[in-house]
């Protein structure tokens, strides 16, 4: 049998060529769109643990959380569950840990922990334009976002459309394929996904910054 390095879960994980190509990108031009960066034992960590979930634990979502969470579906119909950091998912969470760290030596860019959930997007369902962090008020920093479809075609809609700062030039449409990752700047680019025509799943994620000081304590999530 012939050795496939790619194929090979330890030397994927820390194959720093991964990691130079999101933060050049990123230092570029603020955001990425990677196929397959995600080792493939990581990504099905991953997607073992969607499959195994029932749709009918998934709840609507809402914009803001905790106190500040009001569901709104004029702005987006999506049903998410929240990810938790148990066992059964240790080899995502460490791969993201170590693009964490990797960011942060490479980019400076203080990122200080990581939430995500789970989408499931219906035929008719869409997130209208938003920013996921606004400047000086969210500790969102960078957000990630990565799909579990398989044979996604243009006529099946649900691109995620990145626009620039004035929120009309499409700077990119990402279809959403499995193990595609999309990483951008949170503050920076308004984005949306466009009414799907099939079931689209995905995990959408946000590195944090840490904002507390003495007199200002981040909440908990
Ligand atoms: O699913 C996507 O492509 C992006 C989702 C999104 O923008 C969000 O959950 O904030
Ligand atoms: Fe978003």
């Amino acid at each position: 049998m012939e050795l496939s390095l790619s194929e090979s879960p330890l030397l994927a994980t820390h194959h720093p060529c991964v990691f130079e190509t999101i933060s050049r990108g990123l230092w570029q031009q603020g955001y990425v769109v990677l196929e397959n960066a995600i080792p493939p034992s990581v990504f099905a960590t991953l997607e073992n643990n969607f499959l195994k979930l029932n749709e009918n634990t998934f709840s609507e979502a809402g914009i803001g959380r905790g106190r500040d969470h009001t569901a709104n579906n004029f702005v987006r119909n999506d049903k998410i569950v929240w990810l938790e950091n148990d066992s059964e998912l240790a080899d995502w969470f460490d791969w993201i840990d170590t693009l964490k760290q990797e960011l942060n030596r490479r980019l400076f860019l203080g990122l200080f922990d990581f939430e995500c959930h789970y989408s499931i997007y219906k035929p008719g369902d869409f997130y209208k334009t938003h920013v996921d962090a606004f400047r000086g008020r969210s500790n969102r920093k960078l957000t990630m976002v990565t799909y579990f479809n398989r044979g996604w075609q243009p006529q099946d809609g649900g691109g995620l459309v990145i626009y620039g700062a004035d929120k009309v030039t499409r700077i990119t449409t990402v279809y959403p394929e499995r193990n595609t990752l999309v990483l951008f700047l949170s503050e920076d680019f308004p984005h949306e996904v466009l009414t799907t025509h099939r079931d689209r799943y995905s995990l959408a994620g946000w590195f944090r910054v840490n904002n507390s000081t003495a007199e200002h304590i981040d909440p908990p999530l």
